[in-house]
């Protein structure tokens, strides 16, 4: 006889009150009660909530055929998001999509990007030693202009750069995505859009609408961006330039030339808050651990006797920075629970019966509080990857990164920005408490932070100064006196 898993007791109707404060910690919580495998309903959908390693690795990894799909949410085809690899439902038409993406983004591709990873990154970073107050604009910039270059070739030209705002403006219209589907159907909200603005509910029609025009926008400007400077100029290298010429080479269809454009679209999505919200975490744990800051700047040191900016060489031999790296990706999941996996067909785990179509929310927050593996699990120490003599111990699990068929493509990419971010702006920069009028430290809480799928911590203010008077030079690669 199989069952459903256990799980708090649904109210009638309605379900499951699922769209909670900090949902992943509440989640967590539950988790502790009901246990690793949690269901859920919601007016009528059912949801199963993954809340250890071992249940996600059987499942979606070991199972992936199975559990790769996406549940089906027809708000983003709505909104316009449906050319996005990461919504697609497991199909031909995703796999064609994520092979074209992972030629440009594999492991092995990488080599290509880092010099551009590296020069974007000294720009910023100079702009940030300029301007330092407004660091977390300059994050945003910074993330911006490393993928805007390598996806389309483009140059981003200051923090209110046009293709940026573009993106973002799309990008703004994923979380109604995310919240509206329970709730609203999508006819209704079709019928919405076409009713006069004095109707009741027009305006959220109309900002249905208003989310096709920018998504499609960010569809298609950067990418008849690379097609006109292709025409006019041959282009340069980025990774639509070079499909695009394979493509042009082949006789490709058009069928093929809107998969470029679609996975081109989708690295911006993929990247853009992400690795903001990382490096702000990053920030703030550093300005919150200045014995971090200390040791890793003494091993950057050591290597490097301030002659020079950390590389991509240097990686393996800087331990404690990579430490740092692993320790924020851990403590902070930005991501905390993944995008939904969903099943192709029914199933059975551990006694527990799934229907086709259940969806499974893997919560990397709980798997990253696991007491077993992570004691005093809230408290950030990047020791925990290192062994006695600080080498690393061998946990190289970065569960952030999602599981199975669908775990990020892009993960070698940005683990690259994030690593070279943490190691070059250690090298150079103090980080400290900012002061008040009255000289007294202003707190920096890591714990006030958005409500969203991707989370971020609340703008706070910190001091970022120049280490020494190296710095100047080796951000501007000036020779040193
Ligand atoms: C700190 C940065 C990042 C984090 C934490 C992150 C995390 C994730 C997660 C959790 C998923 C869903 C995995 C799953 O369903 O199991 C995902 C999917 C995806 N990510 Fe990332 N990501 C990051 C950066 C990037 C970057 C830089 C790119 C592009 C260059 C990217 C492209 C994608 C794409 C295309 C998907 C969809 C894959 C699919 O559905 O098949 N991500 N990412």
């Amino acid at each position: 006889q199989y069952k459903l898993p256990p799980g708090p007791k649904p109210r009638w109707l309605i379900g499951n009150d699922i769209n909670q404060h900090k949902t992943w910690v509440h989640y967590a919580e539950l988790a502790k009660t009901y246990g690793p495998i949690m269901h859920l309903s919601s007016y009528g959908t059912h949801f199963v909530v993954l809340s250890s390693e071992k249940v996600v690795r059987d499942l979606l990894d070991r199972r992936s055929s199975l559990y790769s799909d996406r549940p089906l949410n027809p708000m983003f085809e709505f909104l316009g998001w449906d050319w996005s690899l990461s919504f697609m439902p497991y199909s031909d038409k995703w796999r064609r999509h994520r092979r074209v993406f992972h030629e440009s983004f594999r492991q092995e591709a990488m080599l290509q990007w880092n010099s551009l990873q590296l020069k974007k990154l000294r720009e910023s970073l100079r702009l940030i030693d300029e301007d330092p107050s407004n660091f977390s604009r300059y994050y945003r910039m910074l993330t911006a202009s490393v993928i805007m270059s390598a996806v389309y070739g483009y140059d981003v030209t200051g923090v209110d750069d046009t293709f940026v705002d573009i993106a973002d403006k799309a990008m703004d219209t994923l979380a109604s995505a995310f919240v509206l589907p329970g709730a609203v159907g999508v006819q209704f909200v079709k019928v919405l859009a076409l009713m006069p603005s004095w109707f009741p509910g027009a305006a959220l029609g109309q900002s249905a609408a208003n989310a096709i025009h920018a998504t499609t926008r960010m569809l298609e400007v950067p990418f008849t961006f690379v097609k006109n400077n292709r025409a006019e100029h041959g282009g340069g290298r980025s990774m639509a330039g070079d499909l695009l010429e394979l493509h042009a080479s082949r006789n490709g269809s058009v069928e093929e030339e809107t998969i470029i454009k679609n996975v081109t679209a989708t690295a911006y999505a993929g990247a853009a808050d992400t690795a903001v919200s990382t490096m702000l975490y990053f920030t703030a744990a550093i300005v919150l651990h200045p014995h971090v800051a200390k040791r890793a700047q003494t091993e950057i040191d050591a290597l490097l006797g301030g002659l020079r900016l950390p590389t991509f060489e240097d990686r393996p031999h800087l331990p404690y920075v990579e430490a740092i790296y692993r320790e924020i990706m851990r403590w902070r999941p930005v991501v905390p629970l993944v995008t939904p996996h969903s099943v192709v067909m029914d199933d059975v785990y551990e006694g527990f019966h799934f229907p086709k179509g259940t969806t499974f929310i893997p919560n990397v927050w709980a798997m990253t509080r696991d007491e077993n593996r992570y004691a005093d699990h809230d408290t950030f120490k990047p020791e925990r990857f290192l062994d006695d003599d600080g080498n690393l111990n061998g946990d190289d699990t970065i569960f952030v990164w999602g599981f199975g068929r669908r775990i990020c493509p892009g993960r070698y990419f940005v683990s690259d920005t994030i690593w070279a971010f943490i190691a070059m702006s250690l090298a150079v920069f103090d980080f400290t408490l900012a002061k008040d009028e009255h000289g007294q430290d202003i707190p920096v809480d890591v714990n006030d932070e958005s409500d969203t799928f991707i989370v971020h911590p609340n703008p706070f203010k910190c001091s970022i100064k120049p280490r020494s008077h190296n710095a100047e030079s080796l951000l501007h690669e000036k020779p040193l006196v």
